[in-house]
């Protein structure tokens, strides 16, 4: 898997001014503005280890670095300690919340000399880097080396050794009061895995300045060097590509490393014409200037060797359709331009309201839980997150692998509900995922059906980890505001702090009941009014059902009082019409899954378990899955797209037309849309 790191700097002083600024691996420090001391504290989101975070500060040129969140590398160690979801896990229960990346077996090391950082890899060579997907920055910056502790004689790096010799071994930044004992060398060894593919990303700089392609070479140099500077002045070691060396077309220089600049603000142009809008995957990159993915950085450097991957650039992709816009981001189609892979990319969203990590480090948490979670699973029901990429004005893009789907979009657009057997078939996918998920200490707290993509292979995966976070046992109080209403269970709706994976085997009881009749189970407008719905088909719950019931924040509101569960009325027993047949097994799973007590409540273990997937019909294959056609695309303002139809359509001299699946239409307001599912038009 690709990693990414994402360094998030904020400075103080120097203008009075407080701003953020996301940047990728490589930014450090500006110490001086406008004569006053200001320093530039640096934070770095290591995706590839999970969540590893970790302060760098500068004080007049000096490189502080010390751990952002204490001892060791763990679960958003930041958030957890004493805010009001905190919780605090047993050791044993960190461990076996495997996925984020705790062996650290490539461990690292950094060590500062001067304004410089050398890291050092265990087994990583120390390589000659580039970086292709440059992205434009306009960032002062020191030098930071990567330096291969087993590949270096003695500390020798060629041409660096003279005046920053390679160190022997890890050294500390200079100590201050607290600071860098011998503890915390053994914090900062434990806080570092490998990081080589994030590390040494950097950061071209000012565009006005010539060495913001500023290159270092080491001939010789069998492992990786990472200069991240405007102001290298290094004997031997150095390349400096002045403005006029800018051009367009790729140089090669003598070691085989090929260099190119694309020229200033180059747009991707590639033209389209209705075959393009046939391919299914209509590119908008040139009409809708969604920021953070307009242009193609102003600079690119390529290097031919010992290429590492840090955050890449989100330029690598061609941006197809929008598919959606959640609460946390928008979300494209894309397709790599190496590969030709279609992916998702979901732009975090900067602008969430109130945020903690938001207005303290320039990220928002909930961004960060998703791309912590996600890159550190790894289960076929859960979506993979490939990457992270960086787009310009500081935009971030999470990398996900591709879905055609969403639950919603094709339950809200199929004709007849799924079989039984379809239902199994993806409510066994569901429920492994869930499993895996509760086995992994963390909670999903928004599973609904906009969150469960489906693909053409019959697959089923959950995304959407935004509200998702680690629990632990005893539970520590958490905030009942999660899971969209329609799925929350009966203990957030009454105020519950204390919760746990039974909030999420809830909301799959209402997923079940959603597949089979098509239509959501509870569709309450608010709170009270939902639990009422609640109550009317499940008999209202008392101690006796429910013990611990009128302890709940919220139970002492005057409720429909209705003492039967009326839940099997929901599914009559209609043979003829078509519609599945919830038979007594299955009604008992439903049941099981819709227990208020929480306590009670079916596991996604027992869940898995239950008869109902033994007994006939049996759960269809994935492979006999049926597929569904392309997702309509939500965007209806695709001026390109209307552009070519305009063109195709007056040629043509029809209203309707279908290219590649897709059945395009032109609304009354005279807009284009891409229609799923929709009634063929008689052509
Ligand atoms: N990997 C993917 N492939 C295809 N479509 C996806 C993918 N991930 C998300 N989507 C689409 O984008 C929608 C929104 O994604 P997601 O739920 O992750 O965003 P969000 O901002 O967290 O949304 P919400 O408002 O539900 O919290 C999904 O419902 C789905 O339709």
């Amino acid at each position: 898997m690709a990693a990414g790191r994402l360094d998030v700097s904020w400075r103080r002083g120097g203008g009075g001014g407080y701003f953020d600024e996301l940047r990728r691996g490589g930014d450090r420090g500006v110490v001086r503005k406008n004569g006053y001391h200001s320093s530039t504290r640096v934070r770095s989101f290591d995706f590839k280890s999970g969540f590893n975070c970790r302060d760098e500060e500068r004080h007049c040129g000096e490189l502080w670095q010390f751990n952002a969140f204490g001892d060791s590398p763990r679960y958003e160690e930041g958030e957890i300690s004493g805010n009001e979801d905190g919780v605090q896990l047993p050791l044993e229960k960190k461990r076996r919340f495997s996925p984020v990346v705790w062996d650290a077996e490539e461990k690292e090391a950094r060590i500062s000399l001067k304004n410089r950082v050398f890291q050092r890899s265990s087994t990583q060579g120390l390589n000659v880097v580039s970086d292709e997907d440059v992205v434009k920055s306009s960032f002062k910056g020191g030098l930071e080396l990567v330096v291969d502790e087993d590949r270096v004689d003695g500390g020798s790096v060629d041409g660096i050794e003279s005046e920053y010799p390679a160190p022997q071994s890890a050294s500390l930044p200079p100590k201050k009061d607290g600071g860098y004992g011998q503890e915390q060398d053994q914090v900062e060894e434990e806080e570092l895995p490998n990081a080589r593919n994030i590390a040494m990303s950097r950061w071209a700089s000012d565009d006005d300045s010539p060495r913001d392609t500023t290159l270092v070479d080491d001939e010789g140099m069998h492992g990786e060097i990472v200069c991240r500077t405007n102001s290298i002045e290094r004997e031997g070691c150095q390349r400096e590509v002045s403005d006029r060396d800018r051009s367009s077309s790729p140089q090669s220089d003598e070691r085989g490393y090929s260099i190119s600049f694309t020229s200033e603000h180059e747009l991707q142009n590639d033209a389209m014409d209705v075959d393009d809008i046939g391919d299914e995957n209509v590119s908008v990159n040139d009409m809708e200037q969604t920021d953070g993915w307009i242009d193609e950085p102003t600079t690119t450097i390529q290097r031919g060797i010992n290429m590492l991957e840090g955050c890449r650039s989100v330029f690598k992709y061609e941006r197809l359709n929008e598919i959606n816009e959640g609460t946390y981001g928008k979300v494209y189609k894309a397709r790599d331009k190496k590969t030709g892979e279609f992916v998702a990319l979901k732009k975090v969203k900067m602008d969430v309201g109130r945020d903690r990590y938001l207005e303290e480090y320039g990220f928002p948490l909930t961004s960060l839980r998703e791309i912590n979670i996600l890159m550190s699973f790894d289960h076929p029901s859960i979506v993979k997150v490939k990457e992270v990429v960086m787009g310009d004005l500081d935009s971030v893009f999470m990398v996900m692998e591709y879905m055609e789907h969403d639950l919603k979009g094709v339950t809200q657009a199929m004709k007849q509900p799924f079989s039984t057997s379809e239902v199994k078939c993806l409510m066994l996918q569901l429920l492994e995922g869930v499993k895996y998920l509760h086995d992994n200490w963390v909670l999903h707290r928004d599973l609904k059906t906009s969150n469960l993509l489906l693909n053409n292979k019959g697959e089923l995966k959950v995304c959407d980890f935004g509200m998702s976070r680690q629990y632990s046992s005893p539970l520590k109080p958490y905030t009942s505001l999660v899971v969209t209403l329609w799925y929350r269970a009966p203990e957030l709706l009454l105020g519950a702090k204390q919760y746990s994976t039974a909030v999420d085997m809830w909301s799959v009881g209402c997923i079940m009941a959603e597949m089979l009749t098509k239509e959501p189970l509870f569709t309450g407008k608010g709170e009270i009014d939902h639990l009422d719905k609640i109550f009317k088909t499940l008999g209202t719950p008392n101690e006796t059902t429910w013990p611990g019931l009128s302890k709940l924040p919220g139970a002492k509101a005057n409720f429909v009082k209705q003492p039967h569960n009326q839940l099997r009325k929901k599914f009559p027993f209609t043979p003829f019409t078509g519609s599945p047949v919830l038979s007594d097994l299955g009604f008992d799973l439903l049941n099981k899954l819709l227990t208020y007590d929480p306590e009670k409540r079916i596991t996604a273990d027992d869940a898995l378990n239950h008869p109902w997937f033994h007994e006939v019909p049996l759960p269809k294959s994935k492979e006999s899955m049926p597929t569904f056609p392309p997702q309509y695309a939500k965007k209806r303002h695709n001026r390109r797209a209307m552009k070519c139809l305009d063109s195709w359509r007056s040629s043509e001299g029809r209203q309707y037309q279908v290219l590649s699946g897709m059945y395009w239409y032109i609304s009354s307001s005279g807009i284009y849309s891409l229609l799923y599912n929709d009634p063929l038009p008689t052509l």
